[in-house]
This record gives C-alpha cells, structure tokens and sequence, in this order.
C-alpha cells in the first residue's frame, strides 16, 4: 500500500533540491484502449498536441467520457501513451510530482500526520526532520488539530485537506489535480479552492505547472490561466480561453462568470463520446 502511495497517488522520485517549473509539453498524443470484455477497441484520441508553461496553471474541461482523466494519467507517467509522448523541460525523473484525486486516498491506519509523512521517503528528507516538516503542512491546511487523527475520523473536507498537504509536502514542479473538490459540498469545494490557490501563489517557492480536470466551469475560471476545451470522437481541443484576471482571485469577480459564460459557449454542441 505505502508503495502504491508513493508512486501512484501522490508523487513519483525527484531530486530532492529547489523545486523549478519545468513546461509540459504533450507531442501528438495518442491513446487507444485495446478490445476487452465484448467492448471494440476505443480511440480517445489521436494527435493531440499543447504546452503547458512552466508555472501555468492549464484546466481541462469537456463532455464526460472524452478522455480528460486518461490524458492526466499520461502525464503522470500511470499510463503509456499508444502514439507520441509527454516531455518535460527536465529530464522525467528530475520531476516532482504532486497528485490530488476526487477522492483523498488516505491510508486508514496512519494518521494524518503519518500521511503526509509518507511521501518523504526514505531518500527524499525534507529539511530538519519529517514531523515538523509534515506539522508545518498540517498548520498550512489547518489541520494541526487533527495531527493524531485517524482519516476516518475526519470529514470530507478534512480528508482532501489531508490530500493537498501531501501533495505540496515535497514542493511540487508539477501538480495534477484531477476533479478535487467535486465530492465535496460546494462551501467546503469553495474554501478548499481558495485554499488551493493561496498554496499555488507561495511566493517562496516557484509555482508548479498545473493541469486541473473539472466539469464545474467557475472552478477553471477561478484557478486557471488558460482552459482548455476537449471535444469529438476522437478527442481535439475545441478551443483555448485564456482567464486574463490578475491574481489572488476573488471566487464571486464577475470577471470570472464572463470567463464561465465563454467556456459554456465553446462546449455547447460537444456531446459525449
Ligand atoms: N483502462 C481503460 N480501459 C478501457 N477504456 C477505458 C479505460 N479508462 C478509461 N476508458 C474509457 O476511455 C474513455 C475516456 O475516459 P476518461 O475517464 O479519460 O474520460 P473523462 O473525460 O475523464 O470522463 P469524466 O469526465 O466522466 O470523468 C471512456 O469511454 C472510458 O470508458
């Protein structure tokens, strides 16, 4: 279990040193999944192609189905393209990679501050020692009450708070959130989003590159620089909007509704796959 943490949940090996942001580039992605089960083989998509900035913050949003989770997980490295690759502007190994899923995957039988601990590993110190590293974390996300605390003790909310301190516990360069609030009541989804954000803007570090995968539209308003709209069968990029609000951002700018009227015009007439 601690072995699919660490390379599956929250973060794969990295150097250890000064996080830097690194562009993400995605080089004519392609991905089919093989006939199983009855089911023909499936073509997500074939060709697909963006940068993603050092220190960008890109969402990706579309019809459900049409292969936004499946691209996450190729720049996670937790599954293999069928055509084209992934490149980072360091080598694949020098990058620390954070991950926060819809849902938390705590381990039950440690607590939170063990949790977070977990993805010091052995060969990864934090410096000074692992505790204060992971109860400075906990203070950041509020939760240094909670520190003793079993997961199935706290709420939902609290769990994903757990979920994001783990995932910034080793600064990451680059950080995949894929749909992290939508199991979560929408005050608890808003105070989180704003908490997220506080996390991206820490001026003592470089911020990571992003990719977020939402359906909720004010949530990429809110978060992203750029959004990215998938749509077809294959998948494409229907169309790139850029939010051109200035940082730290209010949740209720009408700003942001203008943005989430655009992307709901650029998706309007994708339908599923
Ligand atoms: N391991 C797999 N094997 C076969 N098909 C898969 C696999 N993973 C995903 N799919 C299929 O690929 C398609 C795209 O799935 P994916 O989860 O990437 O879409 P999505 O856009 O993230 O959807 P949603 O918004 O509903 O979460 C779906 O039809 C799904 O059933």
């Amino acid at each position: 279990m601690a072995s699919s943490i660490r390379s599956r949940s929250t973060r794969t090996a990295g150097r250890g040193a000064t996080p830097m942001s690194t562009d993400v580039v995605l080089h004519d992605l392609g991905k089919v999944y093989a006939a199983h089960a009855g089911a023909r083989a499936r073509t997500i998509f074939d060709g697909l192609g963006m940068t993603i900035r050092a220190g960008e913050l890109v969402a990706l949003v579309g019809p459900s189905g049409c292969g936004k989770s499946t691209l996450l997980n190729l720049v996670a490295g937790l599954d293999q393209p069928t055509r084209g690759r992934v490149e980072f502007a360091r080598c694949r190994s020098d990058i620390d990679l954070g991950i926060v899923f819809q849902q938390p995957r705590l381990v039950d039988w440690l607590t939170v501050q063990e949790n977070v601990s977990l993805v010091f590993e052995r060969d990864r110190p934090p410096p000074g020692d692992a505790r204060a590293a992971a109860a400075r974390l906990l203070a950041r996300v509020q939760l240094q009450d909670h520190a003793s605390s079993y997961p199935q003790r706290l709420s939902g909310g609290q769990k994903q708070r757990v979920a994001i301190a783990r995932a910034f516990a080793i600064p990451p360069d680059v950080l995949l959130l894929d749909e992290p609030f939508s199991a979560l009541d929408e005050l608890t989804a808003r105070r989180l989003r704003l908490l997220l954000q506080e996390l991206w803007l820490d001026d003592e570090r470089p911020r990571p590159t992003g990719i977020l995968v939402t359906h909720n539209m004010l949530e990429a308003a809110f978060l992203a620089d750029r959004i990215v709209v998938m749509g077809g069968r294959p998948a494409h990029i229907t169309a790139i909007i850029e939010v051109d609000v200035a940082r730290p951002r209010d949740p209720d700018d009408p700003a942001l509704f203008a943005v989430h009227r655009r992307v709901m015009q650029a998706l309007a007439g994708w339908a599923s796959p």
